[in-house]
């Protein structure tokens, strides 16, 4: 069903807005206290909002305002949640527990069970029917949670995070088991993980402070951040600058020429996988030189700011930049927080694009482009 919501909530700094299409999957993402958990909320009835309107296929959730005040109660939204836990009544069978809701929502007794039994098979546990909550593995829980929320065939699925309390081992079952029932549904779900964003959702909404900062179709997101930590979830350096009449200049000072459109002075980005970015201690032509060291890269000198050592490779950060390098390579550098660089990429590594313009709640405010 197509969603429709804007919602505020000042006193939690949130004021949102966004449409579902109906069968849309779309990802909320943001760091910590972005306002993920309150726009469940809002859409599941557990919080009212101070102002706004919310639809579900042209049913109101929510409507508030001067004069108006309708609060559509949790249980007659046709709204299902799937959180972290998967918070099974602890006394009924998996049975019952997947009954439950299609029960209370007037199906005969029989019935309910025969919805309750297709959706254990379609999550492929129908031999635990009988079982209680308490003998559950993780895994098993979560399966269960799943038949669960989708008996009652909501018209929209809030997914809270349901893959986080999961042991690793099973979490890529369970994404599968997701990516299967998400199908031409209406869902939204909040994840920290770039990978759910990635395999389960069409669109992602990206909130900091309470504001939606960026959005776009899921492979946009990831290939072309428009903030800094859009372009951390893709796992790319986000460098911010300008068009220029030849190309692109970041505002590092490194100038990548390019042919593509846009106007001279427009906001532009280049993005680039840290692995792509190079390093080397200086002694090359002079910083910002298109074409320098090689036809076809760029480079610009800089002092290293920082140095992490992550899973096998060492980071380095230098003119707004990451550059990924093998331990060794680091070592034989010398390469250590302080010392002058030259940084360095082959154009074919860098995507050039132009921002989307800026407005007062849109993705201005999230670009810092430091690449962290
Ligand atoms: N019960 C509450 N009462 C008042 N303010 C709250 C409450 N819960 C959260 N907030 C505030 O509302 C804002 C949004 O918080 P929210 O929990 O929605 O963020 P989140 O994106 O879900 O964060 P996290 O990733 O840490 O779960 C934050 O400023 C937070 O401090």
């Amino acid at each position: 069903m197509r969603l429709t919501f804007a919602g505020a909530l000042p006193e939690r700094g949130f004021d949102v807005a966004f449409d579902l299409a109906e069968g849309e999957t779309v990802a909320v993402l943001g760091p910590n206290g972005a306002g993920k958990s309150t726009l469940l909320g809002l859409l599941a009835g557990l919080l009212a909002p101070s102002e706004g309107r919310a639809t579900l296929g042209g049913d109101v959730l929510f409507d508030v305002g001067p004069g108006r005040r309708v609060l559509v109660e949790p249980r007659r939204r046709g709204v299902s949640l799937l959180a972290q836990e998967a918070l099974l009544f602890p006394h009924l069978s998996v049975l019952e527990n997947v009954a439950f809701g299609p029960r209370s929502r007037g199906l005969s007794r029989a019935e309910s069970r025969a919805t309750a039994s297709a959706w254990l098979e379609r999550v492929g546990t129908p031999e635990l029917a009988g079982r209680s909550p308490g003998r559950l593995s993780g895994g098993q829980a979560q399966r269960v949670a799943i038949a669960r929320a989708l008996a009652t065939d909501p018209a929209l699925l809030l997914l809270d995070e349901p893959l986080a309390a999961l042991d690793v081992t099973v979490a890529p079952a369970i994404r599968t088991l997701l990516r299967e029932v998400l199908q031409g549904r209406s869902a939204v779900i909040v994840t920290h993980d770039a990978l759910d964003a990635f395999l389960l959702a069409d669109r992602v909404l990206i909130l900091d402070g309470g504001r939606v900062v960026e959005t776009g179709r899921t492979t946009e997101v990831l290939t072309r951040p428009v903030t800094a930590f859009g372009a951390r979830l893709a796992g790319l350096n986000l460098l911010l600058g300008r068009r220029t009449e030849t190309g692109f200049t970041g505002s590092n000072g490194l100038v990548v020429p390019w042919e593509g459109a846009g106007r001279e002075g427009e906001e532009f980005a280049l993005a680039i996988r840290p692995a792509a970015v190079s390093v080397a201690r200086p002694g090359g032509p002079p910083a910002g030189t298109v074409c320098g060291a090689a036809p076809g890269t760029s480079r610009v000198t800089a002092t290293v700011d920082d140095i992490e050592h992550r899973g096998d490779v060492i980071r380095v950060h230098a003119a707004g930049m990451t550059a990924d390098l093998a331990p060794a390579d680091a070592v034989a550098m010398g390469v250590l927080p302080g010392c002058a660089v030259e940084v360095s990429l082959r154009h074919e590594d860098a995507i050039v694009y132009a921002l989307p313009a800026a407005t007062d709640a849109g993705p201005a405010g999230g670009r810092t482009g430091d690449g962290r």
